[in-house]
C-alpha cells in the first residue's frame, strides 16, 4: 500500500459519511475572542504538600529533594481543562481565576509557588550567559572537560534553571511593577482578561527585573537592576506583541514623567525600536502600541519622512569595515530563494530616504515646504528602511538616544538573509545601556549563538535569558493539522478545488470544506500569481465574484499591499493569496484556515504559517498542507511539527493525522540536500521557473472563466429547483440552517 496515502488518512472526517456535509461548527476562530488565552494549565502538586514521586522502577519515593529541574515535565501531557481539574492542586489554576470585585493588593510570590505557576503553565527560564557562575564557568573550562558529560549537563542545567515571578493578572501590573494606570486601563479596554503564557513570564522581568528576579539573585544573578537581554520563543499568536510593547511604552512613561513640565513641552527622543522583517507587521505593531499608548504621551511611529531620529554621524576612524562580522555562523547560504519570503520592497512610499531633519529635507527638496518634525519616542521598522537612512554613500549613523533594541521575529532577522542590515542597526545602537529583546515562535540554534555572542561582546554584558514556552519551535497546539497528499500538480489543484467548493467533491470524497477568510501559501511569486489567475473566477458573482479573492506579495506596491490587507482585515476578501511574506507575524484574529498549497520549506516556515489561524488561543482553525511526490523531502519536518503540535494539544496517536511509525517511514533528508532543497526549492518546479512558467494550471483566463460561468450556470438553475421544491431560499455564500458553511458556491 502506498505510505503516501496512508499519511494522507489525516484529512478524513470520520465523522462524515461520503456525500455528507460538512458538521456545523460554531467553534471557529472567526467566531470571536476566546475568554482564556493561556494554552497551558498542567496540574503541579505543591511542593507543601505530600507530593509522591514514581522512580524508573516504578517504586513511589518521597519528594524532600531537589525539585529544580524541570526535564521531568510531561511536555507532551494532554491539554487539561481548568474546569476538570477537581480540588485544583494546580497553583496557576487559582492564581489565574478573574479578580474580585474587592480584590486585595497583589504581593510577590514566594518561590515555591512561582516554580508551580511557571512549570504549570510550561514556562521555561534558562539562564544562557551572564550571571556570576557563567564567569566561573568559564574559568572552570578545562576542569569541566573532564567531568562526564551526562552528569556535566544534568549540573548545568540544574543551576541555571530559575523561577521569576509570574504575572498572574494584568492587575498586578499597576500593584506590583507600577505601571502606569492609563496603560493598565488600556490593557483593559482591549478586553484581555488574562496574560497569555508569554506575558505572564516576561512582563515583571522586563518591567522590573529586580524584583521578579528576587529569588534568583543571590545565586545566579547579580546586577540585574538596569535589566537583562531577552530570548522569548513562545507559540504563535500567543501574544508576543503586547509583550515587548508594554515595557517599551512604560519605560519611557517613566522618563517622560521625570521632565518637570507641561506634556506639550516633553521633551521626545528616540529610545526604543521594533525592528520587524515586513511592512505589514511593522504597521501592525504601530497599530498596537498606539493602542497601548492611548493618552500616556509616548509617540509611535513608523518609518516616513519628516521623522527626526536623533542620528549622529560617526566619525570615519570609528566605522569598522563589516558589519556582519559573523563569519563563524553556521548556515551562511541564505535559506530564501531570492523571489520568496520576506523580501522588501526597494521603493517604499513610508519608508526612510535618509533624510534625518528638516534641514536635510529642504536641502534636498529646495522647493518643498519641509513636514513638520516628528521626534518619535518608539520607531517601528523594517531593517531596510531605517539602514537607508543610517547609511548613505561611506558614512554612517549611530543612534545614541536608543536604549531599547527589540527584534520580532528575530531568528528570520539574524537569518542571512537579513542579518547584515540586522547588524548595522545592533552596531548603529551605541548607548552603553542599551538592552536587547529577541522575539519569535522558532528560534534555531545557530540563531542563539549569534545572539550570545553578539550581546556578551559588550564591556559589561547584562544577564542573557531564554524564556520558552511549550515545546521549543513546534508549537501550534489549538488547531486541526491536515496533510493531503496528490501525486500531481493538477491533482493538487483540483484536491484544492474540492476544499472550496464541496459542491465540486465526487462521492468518494471526504474533504471537509474550509470556511472563510483562509490565507494560500506558495513558495514562489509567479505560482502565488498564477494561482490567484486560476482560482479567479471560480467565485459566483452573486458571491462577490473575484473581488472575494486577492493575492498579496513582495512584488506589488506598498500602497497595492496595504489595500488587499485593509480589504481582508475587512471582510471583503475571503481568500488571501500570499507567499512567505505573510507568514510571520502578521495578526488577522478571525483567519480560519491556512492553506500551505505548496509545502512549506522548513518546519519554521510551517510552525509561522500555520501560526496565521488559531491566535490567542482561539480553536477550530485548520491548517491544511499539500504535498506531491517532488516534496517528499519536505514533509518530514511538518509532519514532525504535526505530530509534536498534537501531542502538546493533547490529540496523538490513532487520534493524530501523523502516526508515528508513518513519520519513522518518511524519507530522512541529507543535509546537504535540505540545504540545497531550502536555496533551490523543489527541482521540478524549478525548471518550470527557469522556463517562465509558475507550473499551475494550463487554460487560458478566457477559458477558465467560460468553464466557471457554464459551471455556475449548471449549479444556479440545480439550485433554483432545489429551492423551488424545498419552498424557500437562501442566498449564495451563506450559511445553512444547520449552521455549515456549505463552501463559497453553494
Ligand atoms: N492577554 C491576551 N488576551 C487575549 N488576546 C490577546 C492577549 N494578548 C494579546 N492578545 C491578542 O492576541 C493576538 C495575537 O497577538 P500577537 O500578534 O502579538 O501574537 P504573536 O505572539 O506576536 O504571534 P506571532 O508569533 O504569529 O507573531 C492579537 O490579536 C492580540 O491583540
Amino acid at each position: 500500500m502506498d505510505i503516501l496515502k496512508i499519511l494522507t488518512r489525516g484529512i478524513k472526517d470520520p465523522a462524515r459519511r461520503p456525500g455528507q456535509a460538512a458538521a456545523p461548527s460554531i467553534n471557529l476562530p472567526s467566531a470571536g475572542n476566546k475568554s482564556n488565552p493561556q494554552l497551558f494549565h498542567d496540574a503541579v502538586p505543591s511542593r507543601k504538600g505530600k507530593k509522591r514521586k514514581r522512580t524508573k522502577g516504578g517504586a513511589e519515593q518521597s519528594d524532600n529533594e531537589e525539585e529544580d529541574d524541570v526535564s521531568d515535565i510531561d511536555y507532551f501531557a494532554p491539554k487539561k481543562d481548568p474546569a476538570d481539574e477537581g480540588e485544583a492542586t494546580a497553583v496557576a489554576v487559582e492564581h489565574s481565576t478573574e479578580a474580585q470585585p474587592k480584590r486585595k493588593k497583589a504581593k510577590l510570590l514566594p518561590e515555591d509557588e512561582c516554580r508551580q505557576i511557571l512549570r504549570s503553565h510550561r514556562l521555561k527560564f534558562t539562564l544562557l550567559s551572564g550571571g556570576p557562575e557563567d564567569a566561573a564557568a568559564k574559568a572552570s573550562k578545562k576542569s569541566k572537560k573532564d567531568e562526564e558529560p551526562s552528569k556535566k549537563s544534568t549540573k548545568e542545567k540544574d543551576k541555571k534553571q530559575f523561577y521569576p515571578q509570574p504575572l498572574n493578572s494584568f492587575t498586578e501590573l499597576q500593584d506590583l511593577y507600577d505601571v502606569s494606570p492609563k496603560l493598565v486601563e488600556n490593557i483593559a479596554k482591549q478586553a484581555f482578561k488574562l496574560p497569555t503564557e508569554v506575558q505572564m513570564a516576561s512582563l515583571p522581568l522586563l518591567l522590573k527585573p529586580k524584583k521578579a528576579l528576587k529569588h534568583a539573585l543571590d545565586t545566579d544573578m547579580a546586577n540585574v537592576k538596569h535589566g537583562v537581554d531577552f530570548v522569548a520563543v513562545a507559540p504563535t499568536g500567543s501574544g508576543k506583541t503586547v509583550t515587548f510593547m508594554i515595557p517599551a511604552i512604560m519605560s519611557i512613561i517613566r522618563s517622560l514623567e521625570q521632565q518637570d513640565c507641561p506634556p506639550e513641552e516633553k521633551e521626545h527622543k528616540l529610545q526604543a525600536i521594533v525592528v520587524a522583517p515586513t511592512h505589514e507587521l511593522a504597521k501592525q505593531i504601530v497599530n498596537e502600541g498606539r493602542k497601548l499608548a492611548m493618552g500616556t504621551g509616548v509617540r509611535i511611529y513608523s518609518m516616513q519622512k519628516g521623522l527626526q531620529l536623533g542620528a549622529e554621524e560617526i566619525a570615519p576612524e570609528e566605522q569598522d569595515g563589516d558589519d556582519s562580522d559573523d563569519s563563524d555562523a553556521e548556515n551562511e547560504e541564505s535559506e530564501h530563494k531570492a523571489e520568496l519570503e520576506h523580501k522588501e520592497d526597494g521603493a517604499d512610499s513610508d519608508s526612510g530616504s535618509g533624510s534625518d531633519s528638516d534641514a536635510e529635507e529642504s536641502r534636498k527638496n529646495p522647493r518643498k515646504t519641509p513636514r513638520r518634525a516628528i521626534k518619535p519616542d518608539i520607531l517601528v521598522t523594517t531593517p531596510k528602511s531605517l539602514l537607508n537612512l543610517l547609511s548613505s554613500g561611506t558614512s554612517k549613523r549611530a543612534l545614541p538616544s536608543v536604549t531599547a533594541l527589540i527584534l520580532d521575529e528575530a531568528d528570520v532577522l539574524l537569518d542571512p538573509l537579513f542579518r547584515k542590515q540586522t547588524l548595522a542597526i545592533w552596531k548603529s545602537c551605541t548607548n552603553p545601556s542599551l538592552r536587547l529583546t529577541f522575539w519569535s515562535a522558532t528560534m534555531a540554534s545557530n540563531i542563539e549563538s549569534l545572539i550570545h555572542k553578539h550581546t556578551s561582546r559588550r564591556a559589561t554584558p547584562p544577564p542573557l535569558i531564554r524564556l520558552v514556552v511549550g515545546l521549543k519551535d513546534t508549537a501550534v497546539p489549538n488547531i486541526t493539522h491536515k496533510l493531503i497528499y496528490t501525486a500531481t500538480e493538477p491533482g493538487k489543484l483540483l484536491a484544492l478545488r474540492q476544499l472550496l467548493h464541496p459542491s465540486t467533491s465526487t462521492s468518494t470524497s471526504s474533504s471537509t470544506p474550509l470556511r472563510p477568510p483562509f490565507l494560500i501559501f506558495t513558495q514562489t511569486i509567479p505560482r502565488a500569481t498564477a494561482l490567484h489567475a486560476e482560482l479567479k473566477y471560480d467565485i459566483p458573482a452573486t458571491a462577490g465574484g473575484s473581488s472575494r479573492i486577492a493575492v498579496l506579495h513582495s512584488s506589488l506596491s506598498p500602497k497595492a499591499r496595504s489595500a488587499v490587507m485593509t480589504r481582508f482585515r475587512q471582510g471583503d476578501v475571503w481568500i488571501l493569496i500570499t507567499t512567505d511574506v505573510l507568514a510571520r507575524g502578521v495578526d488577522f484574529a478571525g483567519v480560519n484556515g491556512v492553506v500551505s498549497y505548496d509545502v512549506p520549506s522548513s518546519a519554521a516556515a510551517y510552525v509561522h504559517r500555520a501560526g496565521r489561524t488559531g491566535r490567542a488561543g482561539r480553536e477550530g482553525g485548520v491548517a491544511v498542507t499539500f504535498y506531491t511526490k517532488e516534496d517528499i523531502p519536505f514533509v518530514r519536518s511538518v509532519a514532525n511539527v504535526i505530530a509534536a503540535s498534537e501531542k502538546q494539544g493533547g490529540r496523538s496517536g490513532e487520534e493524530g493525522t501523523v502516526q508515528k511509525w508513518l513519520l519513522d517511514a518518511l524519507p530522512k533528508v541529507a543535509k546537504e540536500d535540505k540545504r540545497r532543497l531550502k536555496v533551490r526549492g523543489v527541482e521540478a518546479r524549478r525548471k518550470d521557473a527557469d522556463k517562465g512558467r509558475a507550473g499551475i494550471g494550463a487554460k487560458s483566463s478566457y477559458d477558465r472563466r467560460r468553464e466557471n460561468n457554464r459551471r455556475g450556470a449548471i449549479e444556479g438553475s440545480k439550485r433554483r429547483k432545489r429551492l423551488e421544491m424545498e419552498g424557500g431560499g437562501r442566498e449564495e455564500g451563506e450559511k445553512g440552517d444547520d449552521g455549515a458553511w456549505d463552501g463559497i458556491d453553494d
